[in-house]
């Protein structure tokens, strides 16, 4: 269950993972694109995961038709003030969305820049007048390499004042983050936040990788931290966040059922743990589902739920008197 009391916060949401599929039908049709099909019915297997994917990679491949669409920055935008919308509809207070420029930019030959420029054009204009903050955060898809990382980042700190953290995302077991390890140096450089994807489809090893050498404050998933009791402690006593996405781990094939999630785990333990969706319109769940059935069946108690929402507001990427703001925003 939601604590109305409390703010609601979405913390690891993929905005090129949360492409409507009417969208891309649409978008399909404008830019002459061939699509898999030509009604929802039919695009849907395509563009969601039906059935849980054998491992993280299949389940990327689901993500392709949503930016393969992108035909120039306009659709950029137009899926950007989407992502506000969809987030406004779950009555979220505040939401990092994140995304990949070169995966955006890729298919069409659009420059990763201009991407990051037209999203950050959308979010400004779709949160003007409304009551939601929302933050960027820049990923790095680790899937195309360091040379194409080093583009994506350059393009990502070029607007580096509308964004608050960099991540690094795809391929966690192909690219492992040793490779990163300058990208990140100038992360922490341009003063921005590091938010890492790790300990998804790599061990614990790659969690305590991320942060002792690109300096990540928050881990994305970080299901494996269960495994390796010294970095329990060390997330506790280190204030580092996990940003869990429930279903996802299940579609990924990360974690084989609810029942046996560590988030429960996670909290009992003290780790400032919080509940997200990762690519919403790709899983075909939004975060009301994670809170009214996933952490539920994952073995949360309303308290850990509540607990879970003061979590991601204590990691959330915002000042503190933003995060006062949001409180009393709540309580009043
Ligand atoms: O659950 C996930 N684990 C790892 N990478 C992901 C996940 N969801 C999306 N992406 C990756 O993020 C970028 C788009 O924002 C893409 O690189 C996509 O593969
Ligand atoms: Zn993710």
């Amino acid at each position: 269950m939601i604590n109305n009391n409390l703010p609601l916060l979405d913390l690891h949401r993929h905005l090129d993972g949360n492409v409507r599929a009417t969208t891309i039908l649409e978008l399909g049709q404008q830019f002459n694109m061939p699509l898999p099909a030509t009604d929802i019915e039919g695009l849907i297997p395509h563009v969601r995961v039906l059935d849980n994917a054998p491992n993280l990679m299949a389940f990327l491949a689901k993500l392709d038709w949503g930016v393969k669409v992108l035909g120039d920055y306009d659709a950029c935008r137009r899926i950007a003030i989407e992502n506000v919308e969809d987030a406004i509809a779950q009555n979220m207070d505040y939401t990092e969305l994140r995304f990949s420029p070169y995966y955006m930019a890729q298919t069409h030959d659009l420059h990763a820049q201009g991407v990051v420029e037209a999203v950050v054009d959308g979010i400004k204009s779709a949160t003007h007048n409304t009551d939601i903050k929302v933050n960027l955060i820049g990923i790095m898809s680790r899937t195309f390499g360091v040379d194409k990382c080093q583009y994506e980042l350059d393009s990502l700190l070029a607007c580096k004042n509308d964004l608050v953290a960099i991540d690094l995302a795809g391929d966690e077991l192909g690219y492992p983050g040793a490779l990163f390890v300058d990208h990140f140096k100038q992360v922490r450089d341009a003063y921005l936040g590091a938010t890492i994807h790790a300990g998804e489809a790599e061990g614990a090893k790659s969690i305590w990788q991320a942060i002792n050498e690109l300096g990540a404050t928050r881990i994305g998933h970080g299901v494996k931290a269960i495994e390796d009791p010294k970095l329990m402690d060390y997330l506790r006593d280190n204030r580092i966040g996990i940003e869990s996405c429930l279903t996802s781990n299940i579609q990924t094939s990360t974690v084989a059922e609810l029942t046996t999630h560590p988030l429960k785990r996670f909290l009992d333990h003290g780790i400032l743990a919080c509940i997200n969706t990762d690519d919403p319109a790709v899983q075909g769940i939004e975060l009301d589902n994670e809170y009214v059935v996933a952490a539920p069946e994952a073995g949360l108690s309303t308290q850990d739920m509540e607990q879970a929402q003061r979590n991601a507001l204590e990691i959330a990427f915002l000042s503190d008197s933003d995060k006062k703001a949001l409180l009393a925003k709540k309580a009043s």
